[in-house]
């Protein structure tokens, strides 16, 4: 046990880690060590002499508990770290429905369906149910279902449930109350269980099972909860249930920080907490330790803004800082290749690592610019959010195979290998087991198993085929108990003709396909060992299932990862912390999301999210914006994000030639104006040569007429300077070609040399 470990906290702090008679809450601004008292509060408790396994703490992220487990090791020694209850609610929560499964009706291997299982179970439902998908849109029922879920309302509540209902009707969607039964019911039948699941099955499992409740009742002693401003609905209930008879719990959490509420998190589960758990001691923090005093004032004069949220006076007694620095670039590539400018120049200046910098964004895909242009210029990133390893079709290919061995009723699992590699099982045939499925209200396992039991129409060859098949899965079901898990991936690699599949042909795919197998088998062996170096036996392929299906975006991080530049969305980025950090693609209708509308609560929602955002920043905050970008594969022009003219003047630095600070209305009307003046042509060599059509998708148009424009491309120079729409400003160099060919060399300040073809080519002569 680390001496004096508590000496690293200020007095309120203190305070907040040494109450633990009742439940409380710790409610303060970003970066003033909320993480932190929790942290050091288990610690704590563990030093008092409560047992790891009495104490359960919830976290956000697996990534946010396993640092927070490895803090913990560091003050009280790893072996009694190990046995922390630690992990999301999602992780902590199926684990114990693998040991209850079976009061709810599960095995214990039951499959957890990743959102594209849940999306193709429920297109197949919406498809038999001959609904109109266009009308019924499998990602909107989708939402509604998981909607439902989140405020812990089933299908037979969901029946007689007024609200939900009529906004159903009202969104011409009345079926999905049937289609949530149904799919309810196939997923029950699968042995599966969707994420929302996870949450509301182990409501229902202590709801309607005392005697399992008083059991984790008594074994959490002490539960803690991080971002609980974050949780929605079916969270806050369980913690409720768990907490009930001992009332040993300590949230802490931000309401400014409330960023999910799409997902259903529900701010009033912060505010009213101390209304539930009466008694409960409130507890405050001011100091921020993060960031400079620049920053933190910065974003406390952006979050006054909104009117909904509990008043807290943030400060930092760390150094004064830089101001917030502002970019404006022409283009998003232009945005990209100033944000790599800076970070090679502040490279310069100071000594950090390249892990020091991240890039924020609103969307994931506003990362492939970043990605090209850091490519470009040799600048090494990783990024979150993008579709994760284990999402990549030759990996969900293998695990398809895992998932279908330990639990054969896994329908989706099922359907997606049964043909691959390909083996002559077709879609017919699998419509007629479906059918056969439906008729017998079984399995698809059970039918293709015994299909002449269930009166399946197909001739001896798919009989065969299937029996293969079948035989074949059998065969690996056999070693499930018997080999581990790197073992039994690794036949099953071999033997399932996946690998001799993706290596049939020597193409750059096909050989990064192999690496990724070759990767997922690594991963599997590092998974026993180190698990067996814990002294934990639990190294078969169910276990190792059991993880895969809860890893997040945020899981990606290997070693090769280490010291790189981090590009992830705002959202991804809650919790986190780094030396310097850019908030990119600040403009209107992008951040504020165009989604949020005008509703004054999606925009103080968006307002909090650009607030999470700024705090992120230890060092130097960045933000910039972009006069035009390719959205939906379309050119689009924005006008800076109100968001940017609210952070108070003092503490940003403008540089001239910006307008910001304009009244919302003033600067829409100066941006309808400026897109009428954009939509002119400008003069061009050949344009007469261009076909109509061609010429209004092509030539968007051109820059707002805030420069000198008295020349146009037709008496292009050499030496001249112009302004490109998405490269910026840059000098032609060479003049090429004429008529239709005329070409030009033009090296532009951020962009790089780019040959332009002038007869598409969008800039105009500026000098
Ligand atoms: N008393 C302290 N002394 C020194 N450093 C501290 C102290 N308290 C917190 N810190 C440091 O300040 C930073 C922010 O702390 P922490 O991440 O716990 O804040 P938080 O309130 O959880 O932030 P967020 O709202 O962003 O989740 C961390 O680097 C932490 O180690
Ligand atoms: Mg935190």
């Amino acid at each position: 046990m680390k001496q004096n470990y508590l000496e690293e906290l200020n007095k309120s702090q203190k305070d907040a880690v040494l109450y633990t008679e009742g439940p409380s809450l710790v409610i303060a601004g970003a970066g003033s060590g909320k993480t932190r008292v929790l942290t050091y509060k288990i610690a704590y408790l563990l030093e008092q002499g409560l047992a790891p396994w009495n104490i359960l703490a919830l976290t956000f992220t697996n990534k946010a508990a396993r640092e927070m487990k490895e803090r913990i090791a560091s003050i009280v020694g790893k072996e009694r770290a190990v046995y922390l209850w630690m992990g999301t609610f999602h992780s902590v929560f199926s684990r114990i429905l693998r040991t209850e499964s079976k009061v709810l009706g599960f095995t214990s291997n039951f499959t957890i369906y990743d959102t594209s299982d849940s999306r193709s179970l429920i297109r197949t439902i919406i498809k038999e149910m001959a609904l109109d998908d266009k009308l019924y849109k499998p990602a909107a029922v989708q939402a509604r279902i998981s909607n439902a879920k989140n405020q812990l309302v089933s299908p037979s509540a969901y029946a007689t449930n007024k609200s939900f209902f009529e906004s159903d009707s009202a969104a011409k969607m009345p079926a999905i109350r049937d289609i949530y039964r149904r799919y309810w019911d196939r997923c029950l039948q699968a042995e599966a269980m969707d994420f929302d699941d996870l949450l509301f099955y182990t409501y229902l499992l202590f709801r309607d099972n005392p005697d399992i409740l008083a059991k984790y009742q008594d074994q959490f002693k002490f539960i803690l909860v991080d971002e609980y401003q974050d949780t929605n609905f079916a969270q806050h209930c369980v913690v409720q249930q768990l907490a009930k008879k001992h009332q040993k719990l300590c949230v802490v959490g931000d309401d400014a920080q409330s960023i999910y509420s799409f997902r259903g998190a529900d701010i009033d589960n912060i505010l009213q907490f101390t209304k539930i758990f009466e008694g409960a001691k409130v507890f405050k923090l001011e100091q921020n330790y993060r960031s400079t005093q620049n920053i933190v004032s910065a974003a406390n004069s952006l979050i006054r803004k909104n009117s909904r949220q509990i008043p807290k006076d943030v400060f930092s007694e760390n150094e004064q800082g830089n101001k917030i620095q502002l970019f404006q670039a022409y283009s998003d590539i232009e945005e990209a290749e100033i944000v790599a400018k800076e970070i090679r120049e502040l490279n310069k200046l100071h000594s950090y690592d390249y892990s020091d910098y991240a890039i924020l964004y609103r969307t994931n895909a506003q990362s492939r610019v970043f990605e090209e242009v850091f490519r470009k210029r040799a600048i090494p990133y990783k990024i979150y959010g993008g579709l994760s390893f284990y999402q990549r079709k030759e990996i969900k290919d293998i695990i398809s195979y895992f998932r279908l061995i330990v639990n054969p009723s896994d329908e989706e699992a099922l359907k997606r290998i049964i043909n691959y590699p390909a083996r002559g099982i077709g879609a017919t045939t699998l419509s007629r087991v479906a059918e056969a499925a439906s008729e017998y209200n079984t399995s698809y396992w059970n039918i293709i198993s015994e299909p002449l039991t269930f009166n399946v129409d197909i001739n001896k060859g798919v009989q065969r085929k299937l029996k293969d098949f079948v035989d074949m899965m059998n065969a690996f079901k056999e070693s499930l108990e018997t080999k581990n898990a790197y073992e039994i991936g690794v036949h099953i690699i071999r033997e399932s003709g996946i690998m001799a599949d993706v290596t049939q042909d020597n193409s750059p795919e096909s050989m990064s396909r192999k690496e990724n197998i070759e990767e997922l088998a690594n991963g599997m062996s590092e998974f026993c060992n180190s698990r067996l170096e814990e002294g934990n036996e639990d190294v078969f392929l169910y276990n190792f299932l059991s993880e895969v299906s809860l890893l997040t975006d945020q899981d990606n991080d290997t070693e090769e990862d280490f010291n790189k530049v981090t590009l992830m969305t705002v959202h991804s980025a809650k919790g986190l912390e780094f030396k310097n950090v850019f908030v990119v693609g600040l403009e209107e209708k992008l951040f504020p999301s165009n989604m949020s509308g005008d509703s004054p609560r999606a925009l103080e929602e968006e307002r909090r999210l650009f607030y999470v955002a700024i705090t992120r920043a230890e060092e130097n905050c960045m933000l910039s914006f972009s006069k035009s970008r390719m959205r939906y594969g379309t050119l689009e022009f924005g006008s800076p994000s109100r968001f940017i003219a609210e952070i108070d003047d003092s503490y940003v630095k403008i540089p001239s030639g910006i307008a910001l600070g304009r009244r919302i209305d003033e600067a829409a009307s100066s941006f309808r104006k400026e897109n009428r003046e954009r939509k002119s042509p400008i003069s061009h060599p050949s344009s007469s040569a261009i076909p109509q059509n061609q010429r209004t998708l092509k030539r968007v148009g051109a820059l707002p007429p805030s420069r000198k424009t008295n020349s146009s491309p037709s008496n292009l120079e050499v030496g001249q300077k112009v302004e490109h729409e998405r490269f910026g400003v840059g000098f032609v160099k060479k003049l090429e070609g004429d008529g239709d060919n005329a070409k030009a060399s033009i090296e532009f300040e951020h962009a790089g040399t780019k040959q332009l073809l002038l007869r598409f080519a969008r800039f105009k002569v500026i000098e």
